[in-house]
């Protein structure tokens, strides 16, 4: 078993990616954008990674609960991860609240420690990985942490209007679910998680899904994407 291991990375059968783009454009290459690309056909002695992305409120953790539910993916929630830090108490807790609070990104080192964590003492290989990478930083830091780049990342495309109403009437006490945080959260995601997405973009990985519609619309338009894939 590979989660039994110190270390994950060893095992990784995908070849460890060293050569980041340092570039990071900002620009919004929509061009690129390859939403029929073909999943690479997954093994049980590799993990199979996919990185969910998408502005606040854009249904992520709603989507996923849905892929669980079909293919058998375990789901790695990187928020879910921190405010179960801050709940139990760590040292880390009160920086992570505030920084949570600012809507602001927790520093890549903690959060990639918690999904490493999350990924080894786990029996599954098939790996939902829920809000990460939110920048660039995350994005290496994970890559060289784990070793490996994610097989498929998907992209939930959402208007802001329709994020900022879904987020405020989220309705599960939340610290950062107010419009103050929310703003915030907003002016950051377009700053530094576009760069994330134009990245894989570039590497032939995106799935862009139109976020806008109903929970089994949206989910219909997911579901191809992993038809290849057993439970
Ligand atoms: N397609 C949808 N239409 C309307 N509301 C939705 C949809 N998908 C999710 N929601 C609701 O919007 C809120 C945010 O969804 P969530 O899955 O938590 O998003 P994210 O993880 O991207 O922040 C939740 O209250 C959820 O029930
Ligand atoms: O990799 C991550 C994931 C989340 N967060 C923090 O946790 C908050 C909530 O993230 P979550 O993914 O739960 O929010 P969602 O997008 O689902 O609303 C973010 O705004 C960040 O402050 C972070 O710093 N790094
Ligand atoms: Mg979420």
């Amino acid at each position: 078993m590979w989660r039994r291991v110190a270390s994950v990375s060893h095992l990784f059968s995908h070849s460890k990616s060293t050569k980041f783009n340092q570039g990071g454009s900002t620009f919004k290459i929509w061009e690129t954008f390859t939403s029929e690309s073909e999943i690479p056909t997954p093994s049980k002695g590799s993990p199979f990674i996919t990185f969910v992305l998408g502005g606040p409120g854009s249904g992520k953790g709603t989507q996923c609960a849905k892929i669980v539910e079909a293919f058998g993916f375990t789901h790695i929630s990187a928020g879910d991860l921190l405010r179960r830090e801050i709940a139990s108490g760590s040292a880390y807790g009160s920086v992570i609240l505030s920084t949570i609070r600012e809507g602001k990104i927790v520093p890549s080192q903690v959060t990639v420690q918690l999904i490493q964590k999350e990924m080894e003492s786990s029996d599954n290989y098939k790996f939902l990985i829920d809000g990460f990478p939110r920048s660039e930083e995350n994005r290496k830091a994970f890559e060289q942490t784990i070793g490996t780049e994610p097989d498929v990342v998907l992209f939930f495309d959402c208007p802001e209007q329709e994020m900022v109403k879904r987020v405020l009437n989220r309705n599960q006490g939340r610290v950062d679910d107010n419009i103050d945080t929310i703003k915030k959260r907003l002016e950051i995601f377009d700053e530094l998680n576009w760069p994330v997405i134009n990245y894989y973009s570039q590497r032939g990985k995106l799935h862009k899904i139109n976020a806008v519609g109903t929970v089994d619309e949206i989910f219909e338009k997911v579901r191809p994407i992993f038809a290849p894939l057993s439970k």
